[in-house]
């Protein structure tokens, strides 16, 4: 075997489109290599064909699920045996099975980017809060229809000032959320699996999960999707709700029952929801579309220069890490006791 054979491989999955720089700069550790495959089969087959054989590290965004698929235990078992660690460019690793990595002998080290997406994220859910208070959407559309603020004019909206704003899931962008809230004067409560210390809170009431679906004027879902959490907000949640509740989600579609949803809206129970995300996306449901109150965004929470720079940084820092220490900068926490 030649010297160079030895080499550790960096596979890349999806594109770097900001730091460029900083990826190229892992050359000095390893050959950098991406993969042939343009679909799931392909790329189950290319692992299998033994193609990506000493790859060591892997940086994946969330649109190679394009070509890759899900990270699933189909794709762990067959990815290679070299592989030790898996950095996701993104918040949010639903997409990955954590269990099938950590299961598989040796495991896969899987790392996300925390904290980088906490300002964009929080400023697409302010900006949806204040758009579906104010009843934006239905306005911003009559005027490109060419009838101004339409006829009939839009409801008169709602100030967020002295609204309760209830925040499910107080991590991160939970927590940058609480702050911007505040400057518009809203009081924040907020549950999460545990309380925070009064440092992580700021202030914020923690209340139980009924109290926070009973008192929230504004509900905004800023949690993880996993197995504990799909649909946790679904018909019996809406029916817990203050009558005219405003509803956001800028984490994942799956946490919310989207028919549920709509039902509640139709009803007014629901008085508007402002959404990021979607239960099947690029799916959007019709429900949503034919309903003016409702502001949707297309999963842009993170797409702002500035961010998806600081994102691809940190990812890439996961892959340097792990290749010269064997410790990753943001290992994911159901990892925190793996060796
Ligand atoms: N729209 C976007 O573009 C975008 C961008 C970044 C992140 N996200 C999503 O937002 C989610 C949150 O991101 P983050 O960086 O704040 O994560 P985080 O891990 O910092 O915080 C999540 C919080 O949710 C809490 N939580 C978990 N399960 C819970 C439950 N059952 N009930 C109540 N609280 C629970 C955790 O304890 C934690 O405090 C991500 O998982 C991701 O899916 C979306």
């Amino acid at each position: 075997m030649g010297s160079n054979d030895a080499r550790p491989r960096i596979l890349l999955l999806g594109e770097i489109a900001h730091a460029q720089r900083s990826w190229e700069a892992l050359s000095e550790l390893g050959e950098l290599v991406q993969p042939n495959s343009k679909n799931r089969a392909e790329f189950l087959q290319e692992c299998r064909d033994g193609k990506l054989d000493g790859v060591v590290a892997a940086y994946r965004t969330f649109a190679s699920a394009k070509i890759t698929g899900l990270i699933d235990e189909e794709l762990v078992n067959v990815l290679p045996k070299s592989l030790k660690y898996l950095s996701h460019c993104g918040a949010g690793y639903d997409s990955v099975d954590v269990h099938a990595c950590s299961a598989r002998s040796p495991p896969i080290h899987v790392s996300n980017v925390p904290t980088a997406v906490d300002d964009a994220t929080a400023d697409v859910t302010m900006f949806l809060i204040i758009g579906a208070l104010r009843n934006f959407n239905t306005g911003m559309q009559a005027l490109r229809e060419g009838k101004w603020i339409g006829k009939p004019a839009p409801a008169l909206g709602h100030d967020p000032e002295g609204k309760v704003l209830g925040i499910l899931g107080m991590g991160g962008i939970g927590r940058n959320l609480k702050k911007k809230a505040e400057a518009f004067g809203m009081k924040v409560v907020y549950h999460n699996r545990r309380p925070l210390s009064d440092e992580l809170s700021g202030g914020a009431q923690y209340v139980t999960f009924d109290e926070l679906l009973s008192t929230s004027d504004v509900l905004s879902l800023n949690l993880p999707l996993n197995k504990n959490t799909r649909h946790i907000i679904g018909k019996p949640e809406f029916a817990k709700m203050k009558d005219g509740v405003v509803v956001v989600n800028s984490a994942r579609g799956p946490v919310m029952d989207e028919a549920a949803l709509v039902e509640a809206l139709d009803s007014g129970k629901v008085l508007s929801a402002g959404l990021d995300v979607f239960e099947e996306e690029p799916k959007v449901h019709p429900g949503l579309i034919r309903n003016p109150n409702v502001m949707l965004v297309p999963h842009m929470g993170t797409y702002t220069v500035e961010t998806m720079a600081a994102m691809e940084e940190w990812a890439i820092a996961n892959v340097r890490l792990g290749l010269e220490t064997g410790k990753l900068k943001s290992p994911v926490p159901e990892q925190d006791k793996l060796k």
